[in-house]
């Protein structure tokens, strides 16, 4: 089993390095490989390697960047999703996929499910959505999980930001009104690798109606919370506590941040069909968060 890893530096990619290990011969590409800008760099790629499955890791994910370099997210978005897809296809092969919260408008009263119609409220959030779009108009046969406020033990991150300005500041000043469920890099890529191992397995009682399966999945940690409730359990933490890291924390609103791009107010996903047709169950943000925390020395 020939799995081709595009984007192995990122949040989710370095993750499923590991996890996809198990499953198969991983060939993990990054954009010294394969430029997603560049189509005949993804053809190639993808021509040469010949895999069974397609994992994209990759992406344009700056949210506030996008609003003044549209065409460059939309083509690492919204574009070369497509490109996988069709290049998949000819090898019919799998191609598993990852969206975003951001393609809410987030109006929305309660938890979004994957019937809910997506509305994008900025760049990033239409890239994405176009490029769910561009996969799904291909005949292929895909798996697309959208998740949220991804963070991780390395990278770029709303966690390892925080643990920077704490160190850096007394006060720390962050909005309360907007809500979703943060969700670790590494749990993201524990269930994509068990995903696929239904689809691999012999023995998975999914096999022989696995390809009935295909579409977008919500894939979130449970629980919800805002920014501000998140950085409040980063510092709550023991290990951050013992640091002598102890800033001030001001709840504030989206209105007294003002960034380029716009945020969706309710980002919260439901991930119960990801539940009910995987057998799947992600932790709740605060019990995941605690696990990364432990993992990251100070
Ligand atoms: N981060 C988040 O909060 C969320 C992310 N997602 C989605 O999850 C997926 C994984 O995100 P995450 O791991 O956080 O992303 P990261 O930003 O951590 O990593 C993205 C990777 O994409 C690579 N990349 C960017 N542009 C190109 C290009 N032109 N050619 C090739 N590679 C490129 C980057 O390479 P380089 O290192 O060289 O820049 C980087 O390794 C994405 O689809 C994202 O949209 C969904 C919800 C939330
Ligand atoms: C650093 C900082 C941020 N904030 C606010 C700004 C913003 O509204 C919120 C989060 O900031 P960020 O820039 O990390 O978040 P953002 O880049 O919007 O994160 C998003 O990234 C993309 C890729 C996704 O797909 C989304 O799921 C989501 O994770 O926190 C503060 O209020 N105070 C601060 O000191
Ligand atoms: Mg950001």
């Amino acid at each position: 089993m020939k799995i081709l890893l595009i984007g192995k530096n990122g949040q989710v990619g370095w993750e499923l390095q590991r996890t996809l290990a198990t499953l198969g011969d991983v060939i993990p590409v990054d954009r010294n490989q394969m430029d997603l800008a560049n189509p005949d760099s993804i053809r190639a790629v993808i021509r040469e390697a010949k895999p069974d499955i397609i994992v994209n890791a990759a992406a344009y994910t700056a949210v506030d960047k996008a609003e003044s370099e549209p065409e460059l997210a939309m083509a690492i978005n919204g574009v070369a999703p497509g490109i996988m897809a069709e290049e998949a296809k000819r090898l019919n092969a799998l191609v598993v996929h990852y969206s975003t919260d951001y393609v809410f408008d987030g109006t929305k009263q309660g938890a979004y499910t994957e019937e809910d119609i997506p509305n994008p409220i900025n760049v990033y959030g239409k890239t994405k959505l176009a490029g769910e779009q561009a996969v799904q108009a291909v005949d292929v046969q895909h798996i697309i999980l959208r998740t949220s406020w991804v963070y991780g033990v390395r990278g770029k991150n709303f966690l390892l930001t925080i643990l920077r300005l704490a160190k850096e500041r007394d006060e720390l000043k962050i909005v309360d009104d907007q809500i979703g469920a943060p969700t670790w890099s590494r749990m993201i890529a524990e269930a994509t690798g068990q995903i696929l191992a239904q689809k691999l397995s012999p023995f998975s009682i999914n096999q022989h109606s696995f390809s009935e399966l295909y579409g977008v999945y919500h894939l979130t940690s449970g629980g919800q919370t805002t920014w501000y409730g998140f950085t409040k359990a980063i510092l709550q933490h023991q290990s951050v506590i013992d640091c002598g890291l102890l800033p001030k924390l001001i709840p504030i609103s989206t209105k007294e941040y003002p960034l380029p791009a716009k945020r969706p107010e309710n980002s919260v996903l439901s991930s119960g069909s990801l539940i009910k047709t995987f057998g799947l169950t992600l932790p709740v943000w605060d019990r995941a968060l605690s696990i990364c925390l432990d993992e990251i020395n100070f």
